[in-house]
C-alpha cells in the first residue's frame, strides 16, 4: 500500500488496527471508538461538518463511513444534532480523530459517543487513499479489526466473507418503526424529538394540516421541516395498509429515506402506488425511489454513490440551480423512467435523476435530502410547497 507519511505505532493509547478491502487492500491506521471489529459496505462522505448527524442517519445502517473531512470529532456532539435514536454507522473511518471538543454546543467528545454507542472505528487511515479507490473501483465490502496489522489482514477477510452482501440484507427493519408514532411539535427545534405511541392520548390539539410519515428510516430533521410549517406528523410502519393510513385521516403522506437496496423493498410497492394516487404525496430519497418504482421504473446501483453537501441539482423547469445534501447509493434508471412521470431535478454531476413529479397527481419526490442534516439550505422550499399542498386540501376538508 502506497504510505504518505509514516505510519504511527501508537498514539495516546490507540493500538493499531486494519481497514480491508473486499479486494484485500489493507490499510493500516490506529483504533478509535468502540473495541473490536466490525465489517460492511465502505463509502465516503464529502461534508466538512455534520459528522453525528451522519453517524446517526438510518441511511447509513450497514455502511462504514469514511469522513473525506481530514479533522473529524472537533466540536464534539450534542442530543439536538441525532438524526435518529441510535447510531446507525457500521463503523467510522477518518483520518484525525479529534479527542478535544470545542464549542458552546458540545455535550461530549465524539469519541467518547462513539464508545459509549458501541461504534467501532479507525483513525490515521489514508482517507484520500482510500476515497480515490472508492471513486475508482466502486464502493464494497470492508472490514475494521483493532489490534491488527496487515499481517493479519484473514481475519478481516474472514469478517468480509460471511457477510450477506449489502444488497442482500433488509436494512429497514432494524431502523424502522413497527408501530404507529405521534411526533410531538413540542420545543422541536430545542429539544430531543419526542415519539409517542399513536394510541396514547394526543398530546397536542394542533389543527395543522396532518402528515401520515410512511417510515423506511426517517431522519429527524425530516420530521422537524413539517412540524416547523405547523403540520402534525404520525410515523406509520412500511408494512401498514390503506385502511390503517386512512383511519388516520391524513391530509398527506410522506415516503421516507432509508437504508439498503430498494429492490429489497418489492413487498411494499404496491402499497406506495395505491396510497399515492389517493393522498397528495412526497418521496424522499428512497421515498423518491419506491415511487418512481411504484409507477414502473427501475432503480440500479451507482459506482460510489453521492453523499456529501454540495451536490448541485439543476431544477429542469426554471433551470436554477441548488447546492443539496445528498446520501444515496442507488438511483432511479433513466431508461425506465415511466411516461407519467415528469423528471424535473437532474444532478449536474452525473446527469443522474435528482426529482420529479407525477403529470396528474400531486406527487413529488427528490432524490436529494431537502432537509439538509447536514448540508445547505437551498432546497428546503420543497417542504414548503407540501405544506401549501396539504394546506389547501386541509382547508377544504377534501
Ligand atoms: N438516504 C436514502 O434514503 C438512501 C436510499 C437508498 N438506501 C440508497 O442508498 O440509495
Amino acid at each position: 500500500m502506497k504510505q504518505s507519511r509514516p505510519r504511527l505505532t501508537s498514539l495516546s493509547g490507540r493500538s493499531p488496527a486494519i481497514l480491508v478491502l473486499e479486494d484485500g487492500t489493507c490499510f493500516e491506521g490506529l483504533s478509535a471508538g468502540a473495541p473490536g471489529s466490525t465489517v460492511g459496505e465502505v463509502v465516503f462522505n464529502t461534508s466538512m461538518s455534520g459528522y453525528q448527524e451522519i453517524a446517526t442517519d438510518p441511511s447509513y445502517r450497514g455502511q462504514l463511513i469514511t469522513y473525506t473531512m481530514p479533522h473529524i470529532g472537533n466540536y464534539g456532539v450534542n442530543a439536538l444534532d441525532n438524526e435518529s435514536v441510535g447510531t446507525q454507522a457500521a463503523g467510522i473511518i477518518v483520518r484525525s480523530l479529534s479527542r478535544r471538543a470545542s464549542n458552546q454546543r458540545s455535550e461530549q467528545g465524539f469519541e467518547d459517543w462513539l464508545v459509549e454507542r458501541g461504534v467501532v472505528g479507525i483513525c490515521e487511515v489514508d482517507t484520500r487513499e482510500l476515497t480515490r479507490r472508492l471513486r475508482q473501483g466502486g464502493v464494497g465490502l470492508a472490514a475494521i479489526v483493532h489490534d491488527a496489522t496487515a499481517q493479519d489482514s484473514a481475519a478481516a477477510l474472514e469478517l468480509i466473507a460471511a457477510h450477506p452482501g449489502y444488497g442482500s440484507v433488509d436494512y429497514v427493519s432494524e431502523v424502522a418503526t413497527t408501530r404507529a408514532l405521534r411526533v410531538s411539535a413540542e420545543d422541536a427545534w430545542q429539544s430531543p424529538l419526542k415519539l409517542t405511541p399513536a394510541d396514547a392520548a394526543e398530546q397536542e390539539h394542533s389543527d395543522g394540516p396532518h402528515v401520515v410519515v410512511m417510515d423506511f428510516g426517517v431522519k429527524f430533521s425530516i420530521l422537524r421541516h413539517l412540524l416547523a410549517r405547523g403540520m402534525r406528523v404520525t410515523l406509520m410502519p412500511r408494512d401498514a395498509d390503506r385502511a390503517a393510513v386512512e383511519a388516520q385521516r391524513p391530509d398527506g403522506v410522506l415516503w421516507s429515506n432509508g437504508p439498503g437496496d430498494p429492490d429489497k423493498m418489492e413487498p411494499f410497492i404496491a402499497g406506495v402506488r395505491e396510497l399515492s394516487e389517493r393522498y397528495p404525496t412526497m418521496g424522499i430519497c428512497l421515498g423518491h425511489q419506491l415511487l418512481a418504482k411504484a409507477f414502473g421504473g427501475e432503480t440500479f446501483k451507482l459506482g460510489f454513490g453521492h453523499r456529501g453537501p454540495n451536490q448541485p441539482v439543476q431544477n429542469q423547469r426554471d433551470k436554477s440551480v441548488a447546492m443539496t445534501s445528498q446520501n444515496h447509493g442507488y438511483a432511479v434508471r433513466r431508461e425506465s423512467f415511466p411516461e407519467e412521470l415528469e423528471i424535473t431535478h437532474v444532478n449536474i454531476n452525473d446527469d443522474t435523476i435528482s426529482g420529479f413529479s407525477h403529470r396528474h397527481l400531486p406527487v413529488h419526490a427528490v432524490q436529494y435530502h431537502p432537509e439538509a442534516g447536514p448540508g445547505p439550505n437551498d432546497a428546503t422550499s420543497f417542504f414548503d410547497d407540501f405544506a401549501r399542498e396539504l394546506a389547501g386540501r386541509h382547508a377544504s376538508g377534501t
